[in-house]
């Protein structure tokens, strides 16, 4: 390894000594330590297969489009996995002019992201898809020697084989698959003068990154347990990830966890659970489902012990194994009451909210515990997550279910008017106060629930206030001198990270330990396993359970991957919004149905939001009669398929790929 004191231009001129001892004067390899073995190494496999260092060019053309389509196609798991990657260390190098590449394994250039503006244009081609960078073909070169030597590689300059590619400074990580056969490699290169020492790090952990992404998707369907025996290693990169089926037997391990564990893939097969850690694997996975963000502390066979974080997937949740999946296409098949979907008949259940992710059940038995025991109940998670309905149902499972449920949006309302919502007041106690007086939410709550939502954002003043009141039991409306008692079992919830806020001295610690009885997080939209159930649940909300309407799979296949800022708030809109444009004999949503701004949504993600653009089919009009105009064709062709299509609006509309709205637009002009 380079010492990392070394200056870059020291660097060079050892490079070039070598090169003049090596290539001019034929010393061996090894006598050019302490010139980077890597490359020495690879100079000399270059001279083996033939290769001329002062050739013009490396002479190696891109493959044709057809070639990169097959090999991208063939690289279609890999790819789908790695573009968010890509994206995420694009930006991270985004104005140093460089480029991010993925290869295959062969390091054939299966995309490539970024400028290369500081190579001309011939070379230009040679960083893009369908570029090869084989260092049989290339010589010496990051992406080439990397595979060839099946670790990250670093080439710098003249480190380069080929003297044309000097300009290049070039950091590639291999990736490999869960059998730790190569998949490709992640490279970043740029031009040789603005050479990074920590590139390589950088391309290093996001190859990790990409090979834990493709490990989780690999085994998506078996028991993960996620380990490392450091406690605040679980859930970063150097974690260890194992694969177990539900007998306890090891089917998977990534790179980390042979590491640590000092297992080779050999012997992956041979062993389970037990054989690993001094535990049962049916006490281990029952203690984890019954809290899956708990680390458990696992005693290693031989070793030491490890902290460890099991992910059950939901299909192998006991309550999805006893229930039936849902129908894949046919949603509410609901056309009278009596098959309505538990969310229906208008009160919130958790039976309605369990539909079969294992994060949403997990929260769910938890809280579940608590009913009846007014421990305080916290609720975290994004914003249209579904807290204030969870927190709904919590009241409506509880013995306080025929008292009130009340809820104040500390965020949603002026913060000067917190005080007066919260606490009430009497009659003329503040200019603009109403004459017989309110009563606060606190006092309204009386005997039932009380729900902040957004209690992160309540102002430091009124936090002390709060705080008074849950300790003292008593409220003081403003304005009035005699505290009043109060009953309440509360629940809060918020979307920042009250720990953090506490940290930074936004959130009173001593609020956040009253609220914080019992945490509840409740997953994303985009994490669920069980969307198809939730659209069930909100067509059954949105038709009271009187219609029987069907969703395309078209329509499901995009809302699983599509990334849902807005999370269930928003897929609930679209929905209603589909719902309500469906013509009376009209039974099936598709995505004609859905509104454009869904489309244009700017997603928080790292990843492409797949669109569910209605789809044109083909369309044969006439041929054209003389000088038409566009807008005559256009009118031909809506007149022919209208025809075709018996007059139905919607299904006219699908064929011409717009939105039944355009098309009631453009007919009205004709
Ligand atoms: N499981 C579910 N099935 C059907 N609809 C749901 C479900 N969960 C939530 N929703 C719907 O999603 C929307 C948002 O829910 P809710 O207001 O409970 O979210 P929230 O997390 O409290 O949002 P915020 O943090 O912005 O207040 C509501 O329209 C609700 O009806």
């Amino acid at each position: 390894m380079e010492n990392p004191l070394q200056s870059v231009e020291h660097r060079d001129v050892r490079v070039r000594d070598a090169r003049t001892a090596f290539f001019e004067q034929g010393a061996p390899a090894d006598a050019l330590v302490p010139m980077v073995g890597t490359v020495a190494n690879s100079w000399s496999r270059c001279i083996q297969v033939g290769l001329e260092a002062s050739a013009r060019s490396a002479g190696v053309d891109p493959v044709t489009d057809s070639q990169l389509r097959e090999t991208r196609d063939r690289n279609a798991f890999l790819l789908s996995h790695a573009r968010g990657v890509l994206s995420h260390l694009y930006e991270q190098i985004r104005s140093t002019g460089s480029v991010v590449i993925l290869s295959d394994g062969n390091g054939l250039v299966l995309e490539g992201m970024g400028d290369a503006d500081f190579v001309s244009r011939a070379d230009q081609v040679a960083l893009k898809a369908g570029a090869q960078w084989a260092e049989g073909l290339r010589g010496t070169n990051a992406i080439g020697t990397a595979i060839a030597e099946q670790r990250p590689v670093e080439v710098v300059g003249a480190e380069h084989f080929f003297d044309c590619n000097a300009f290049l400074t070039c950091s590639a990580s291999p990736i490999f698959d869960a059998g730790g056969q190569l998949m490709g490699v992640l490279d970043i290169s740029g031009d040789s003068r603005s050479h990074e020492r920590h590139t390589l790090g950088l391309v290093r952990m996001s190859a990790q990154l990409l090979e834990k992404r493709l490990f989780e998707a690999e085994f998506g369907r078996e028991i993960l347990v996620f380990f490392h025996p450091r406690m605040e290693y679980v859930g970063s990169l150097q974690e260890g990830v194992l694969a177990f089926n539900q007998g306890g037997e090891l089917l998977g391990a990534n790179r980390c966890a042979l590491e640590l564990l000092k297992l080779t893939r050999n012997m992956l097969r041979q062993l389970d659970f037990g054989l690993l850690f001094d535990q049962n694997f049916g006490v281990f996975v029952d203690r984890s489902m019954r809290d899956p963000h708990a680390l458990s502390s696992l005693p290693r066979r031989h070793g030491e012990r490890v902290y460890a974080r099991m992910n059950m997937p939901a299909a192998l949740m006991p309550a999805a194994r006893s229930a039936p999946p849902p129908a894949p296409t046919k949603i509410a098949a609901a056309p009278a009451r009596t098959s309505k979907s538990a969310c229906s008949d208008g009160r919130v259940s958790f039976d309605c909210l369990d539909t079969g992710d294992a994060r949403m059940g997990a929260a769910i038995q938890r809280a579940t515990r608590m009913v009846g025991k007014d421990i305080p109940l916290l609720i975290l998670g994004e914003s249209g997550v579904g807290k204030e309905m969870f927190a709904k149902a919590f009241h409506d499972v509880g013995p306080r279910r025929s008292a009130p449920f009340v809820a104040l949006n500390c965020a949603a309302i002026p913060e000067n008017l917190i005080e007066s919502e919260l606490f009430g007041y009497l009659g003329g106690a503040f200019t603009g106060a109403r004459k017989e007086g309110y009563t606060g939410k606190i006092q309204q709550a009386c005997g039932g629930t009380l729900f902040l939502d957004e209690i992160g954002d309540m102002p430091l003043n009124l936090q002390a206030r709060l705080l008074r009141v849950l300790q003292d039991r008593v409220v003081t409306p403003l304005g009035g001198a005699k505290p009043v008692p109060v009953d309440v079992s509360l629940v809060c919830a918020t979307h920042r990270n009250l720990v953090d806020a506490v940290k930074t001295g936004a959130f009173r610690q001593d609020l956040y330990y009253r609220v914080n009885g019992l945490t509840v997080t409740l997953p994303s939209l985009r994490e669920r396993t069980d969307i198809r159930a939730i659209v069930a649940n909100i067509i059954a909300i949105e038709t009271d359970g009187m219609r029987d309407i069907a969703v395309s799979e078209e329509v499901l296949t995009f809302f699983e991957r599509y990334r849902w800022p807005g999370n269930i708030r928003q897929m609930h809109n679209a929905l209603r919004v589909a719902v309500a444009l469906l013509d009376d004999d009209e039974d099936l949503i598709d995505s004609t149905h859905l509104p454009e701004e869904l489309f244009a949504m700017e997603s928080d993600s790292d990843e492409p939001v797949e669109r569910a653009e209605p789809r044109p089919r083909r369309i044969d009009v006439a041929p054209l009669q003389g000088a038409e105009s566009l807008e005559t064709i256009e009118k031909r062709a809506i007149e022919q398929v209208l025809e075709e299509e018996g007059g139905n609006v919607s299904a006219a509309a699908r064929r011409l790929g717009i939105s039944r709205n355009t098309l009631y637009r453009k007919l009205g002009r004709m």
